[in-house]
């Protein structure tokens, strides 16, 4: 009886997506029909390429070929545009934000691993939960929660160096970094441990960080893309959660069962540190004065007026959502910049002498926050890594209405045609570029691909600040912009620094005989060359220092 029913839901759900599928892309393809500039003759490539291994060659071919439009097939042979003319994404992420949104599929894939928060709400329910939470990510806050991070980092620098006290060793640093960006965002973000950060077994990683990992997996494809754009906002429709769980449960599928146990493992784990904090709090000890996130988060939605009060499914969104949002994008970033420190040693070495000498400044104590954060080098260092390769390298939003996009800078089409606007037809789907935006030589002058932090020791060039790139951080696109940009922008430089001041003050790091190659799918990550995509890793040979 259970078989033929979830039979009869399968047929059901693929004849509405294949219809969707028929409706859209070939009885109304948006960009043929509607009138208006013609920038159907830019197509020119598939977005798919966004995706492949060092993907970022395809965006500087775009930026040689044709400035900074593109469109593209998407996977499901639908038209979409890669953008980052400064002017057009001014109007994307914050003059027409509200139109420009992020997709049905994305805030319902959001909301189906997170719950109600930041990354699944739009409007004006979004609008409330961020005006609770940006003070919660405040310079004061981060301040006062430095020491949290030195005492996390220490215990990562006694980890490595229980391996290599005696002699040099190839350590997985990815593996590290992710369990040390866990472990930070679990005690500075939740007042939780995740790690004691004491194993070194590959298999102590937490379940949670596992599931995440795993989940890259999944999701990438043709068929989480199908899945996500038409079969979730279907089974949305049907408001009864303990129906729709039973059919999950007795859906004959791997791939459906996998994805269901690793998303449980995420919302149990997010459940039960929410659960904890809120007995706690109800109990009337236990987080009084607490400097986490999600604490202070709390404290301040008690006395908080009725009308901008956070549920608790609110709250419990905001838990599930940081905890993912701050793992894998800041491993990212971290380890890209110790990949590029073994390769240029020069800069290790220069870098290293900048932190050691303003540890000995400080009488030998870990530099406070203002201290790290002002280190020239070490910001440079940062800023570039972050410039050159961003962890994440597009941003999706959808045209909600048809609407006419400004450019900064004419552009020729295909045909030899030249605009200074594009016309946009309700419901294209938009990649905002924001390596393409990053790496544009227009701003950033002829070497813009290349990685040198000493651009950021000088004045930059003029054309940067008057291309008015809607970033909220030094002129770049890495943290996005408008009212979506990161809101953990700031937390994440607190650990890039706090870690990078501890590891290289102990060891030194080389490259092994191996070659790394990033997957660009989502949240950049290193593979081996040659190893399967789904296995993450990214070894450096690690020496401790004298
Ligand atoms: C190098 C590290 C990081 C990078 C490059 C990064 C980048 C981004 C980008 C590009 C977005 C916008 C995504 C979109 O709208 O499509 C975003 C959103 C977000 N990030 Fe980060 N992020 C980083 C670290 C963090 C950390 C450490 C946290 C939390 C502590 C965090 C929390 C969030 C949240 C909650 C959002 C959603 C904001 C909203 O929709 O209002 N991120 N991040």
């Amino acid at each position: 009886m259970a078989s033929i029913l979830v039979q009869g839901i399968t047929v059901y759900i693929s004849s509405v997506v294949v219809w969707k599928l028929i409706k859209n892309y070939v009885v109304k393809s948006p960009l043929d029909i509607v009138p208006g500039p013609p920038p159907a003759s830019l197509i020119t490539g598939h977005v798919k390429d966004l995706f492949h291994a060092d993907a970022w060659k395809y965006h500087d071919e775009i930026l040689r070929k044709y400035g900074s439009v593109m469109m593209v097939k998407g996977l499901l042979g639908e038209r979409q545009l890669i953008i980052f003319d400064p002017q057009a994404l001014h109007h994307i992420l914050v003059k027409d934000q509200y139109i420009y949104e992020e997709s049905e599929s994305f805030t319902l894939s959001s909301k189906l691993l997170f719950g109600e928060g930041l990354l699944s709400t739009l409007g004006e329910q979004h609008r409330k939960q961020r005006k609770m939470l940006n003070p919660v990510f405040s310079i004061a806050h981060m301040r006062e929660m430095t020491p949290i991070f030195y005492d996390v980092t220490s215990r990562l620098r006694k980890a490595i160096y229980n391996q290599v006290k005696t002699s040099p060793k190839e350590i997985d640093v990815l593996h590290w970094m992710t369990r040390t960006a866990l472990e930070l965002i679990g005690q500075s973000g939740m007042g939780y441990s995740f790690d004691s950060l004491e194993s070194s077994q590959k298999a102590d990683l937490h379940p949670y960080s596992r599931s995440v990992k795993r989940l890259g997996g999944f999701l990438a494809g043709p068929l989480a893309a199908v899945l996500a754009s038409y079969a979730i906002p279907i089974v949305h429709k049907f408001n009864f959660p303990r129906f729709k769980r039973w059919v999950v449960d007795h859906w004959p599928s791997k791939w459906v069962q996998d994805i269901k146990d690793i998303t449980d493992v995420m919302h149990e784990t997010a459940l039960d540190i929410y659960k904890t904090k809120r007995q706690a709090m109800e109990e009337g000890h236990g987080d009084d004065g607490k400097k986490d996130i999600i604490s202070i988060l709390m404290r301040a939605n008690e006395s908080a007026t009725e009308e901008d009060r956070l549920t608790d499914e609110e709250l419990y969104g905001q838990v599930a959502t940081l905890t993912f949002a701050a793992m894998d994008t800041t491993s990212s970033a971290l380890s890209r910049i110790l990949l590029l420190l073994a390769d240029h040693q020069d800069v290790q070495d220069k870098l290293r002498a900048e932190l050691i000498e303003a540890k000995k400044n400080n009488g030998d104590q870990e530099l406070g926050y203002d201290k790290l954060v002002s280190l020239p080098y070490l910001d440079a260092v940062c800023r570039e890594t972050l410039r050159v390769f961003p962890p994440l390298a597009n941003a999706i939003r959808i045209a909600r209405k048809d609407m006419i996009l400004p450019l900064s800078k004419p552009l020729q089409t295909t045909t030899k045609q030249e605009v200074t606007d594009l016309f946009i037809p309700n419901g294209t789907t938009i990649h905002v570029s924001i390596i393409g935006a990053n790496r544009n030589p227009d701003m950033w002058g002829t070497d813009a691909k290349e990685w040198k932090p000493e651009r950021w020791l000088n004045p930059l060039p003029d054309k940067v600040a008057e291309a008015h790139m809607p970033g909220i951080y030094s002129h770049l696109m890495t943290f996005l912009g408008g009212s979506r940009a990161c809101i953990g922008f700031k937390f994440s430089q607190l650990e890039m620094k706090v870690v990078l001041s501890i590891l290289l003050t102990s060891f030194k790091f080389s490259r092994t005989h191996q070659t790394i190659k990033w997957k660009m799918s989502g949240i950049s990550t290193p593979i081996v060359e040659g190893d399967d995509y789904s296995n993450s890793t990214m070894p450096l040979k690690v020496t401790l220092l004298e």
